[in-house]
């Protein structure tokens, strides 16, 4: 589904990734680990747009992803949630989530404008689809809550939610678990697994907690200084001397899950 061929990106004289290649299949839970800056946000970032590579080519569902700006990426099935949750603070979780259908809107200045039958239709919807949405994360409680009064681990779901509005065929986690408490995490580990077998998203995981990522992922890159380093089933990566050796320093977080 998603095909990295030989990405380089550069800023200034750093390499933040070097000659990366890997290929997510569809229909898995696919994760990228890695020790803090091996490169695995800029990955993301070249996803989204936001970065462009120096060189290589990054396929998505057969199409070269470079011709493309952000806001095209998200209507070609890719939605992501950020690593420091980016919301409107001062709205409701339902408005945060409204912003999330946007793309999927029929903008048609003049339907908008006089407020027409099909204008109306299509935000019946995205009310219909938030409700979706807040049920499978089961926060329909917190609809009309303002997101500054929410605890951050459910500030983190409806980053993950606004994202779901979308309907994407893959979503981007980065780092969905950053911050929370065990029982927050066990949500989110259980939200990631729904999104895969309820929602039939492919995604792709940015994350830090070892445990998690061992638990949900079908498959694993590990990257360290911009290059993978390793690839597999998550027990394969997990004995990788090559792995083991990036994350000294990091062994809890090894040690805790084999
Ligand atoms: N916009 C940028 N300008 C300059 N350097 C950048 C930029 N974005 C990333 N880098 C550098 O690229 C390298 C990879 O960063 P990146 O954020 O992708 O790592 P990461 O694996 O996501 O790290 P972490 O786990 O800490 O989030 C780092 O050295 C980082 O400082």
């Amino acid at each position: 589904m998603l095909t990295f061929r030989h990405v380089t990106v550069t800023f200034g004289g750093i390499r933040a990734i070097n000659d990366l290649s890997f290929e997510v299949p569809k229909g898995v839970i696919y994760s990228l680990i890695g020790p803090n800056g091996a490169g695995k946000t800029t990955v993301f970032n070249c996803i989204s747009r936001f970065y462009t590579p120096m060189s290589g080519e990054i396929v998505f569902n057969g199409e070269d992803l470079n011709k493309y700006k952000p806001h095209q990426v998200i209507r070609k099935g890719i939605a992501r949630s950020f690593q420091n949750v980016e919301l409107f603070k001062k709205m409701t979780v339902m408005d945060n989530l409204l912003t999330g259908y946007h793309p999927r809107m029929k903008k048609n200045i003049v339907s908008i404008a006089l407020n027409l039958p099909a204008n109306r239709a299509s935000e019946r919807n995205a009310v219909r689809k938030a409700h979706e949405v807040l049920e499978l994360l089961n926060i329909s409680h917190l609809a009309g809550e303002e997101v500054s009064n929410l605890s951050f681990g459910y500030q983190k779901m409806v980053d993950i939610g606004r994202a779901m509005m979308a309907d994407p065929k893959m979503i981007l986690l980065d780092e969905p678990v950053a911050g929370m408490n065990p029982v927050e995490t066990e949500r989110i580990s259980h939200l990631i697994v729904q999104l895969k077998k309820e929602m039939g998203y492919t995604v792709l995981l940015i994350e830090h907690d070892m445990s998690l990522v061992m638990k949900v992922s079908d498959y694993v890159t590990v990257m360290n200084f911009g290059e993978k380093i390793a690839e597999g089933q998550p027990k394969e990566v997990q004995n990788d001397p090559a792995v083991i050796e990036a994350y000294l320093g990091e062994v809890d977080s090894f040690v805790k899950t084999s």
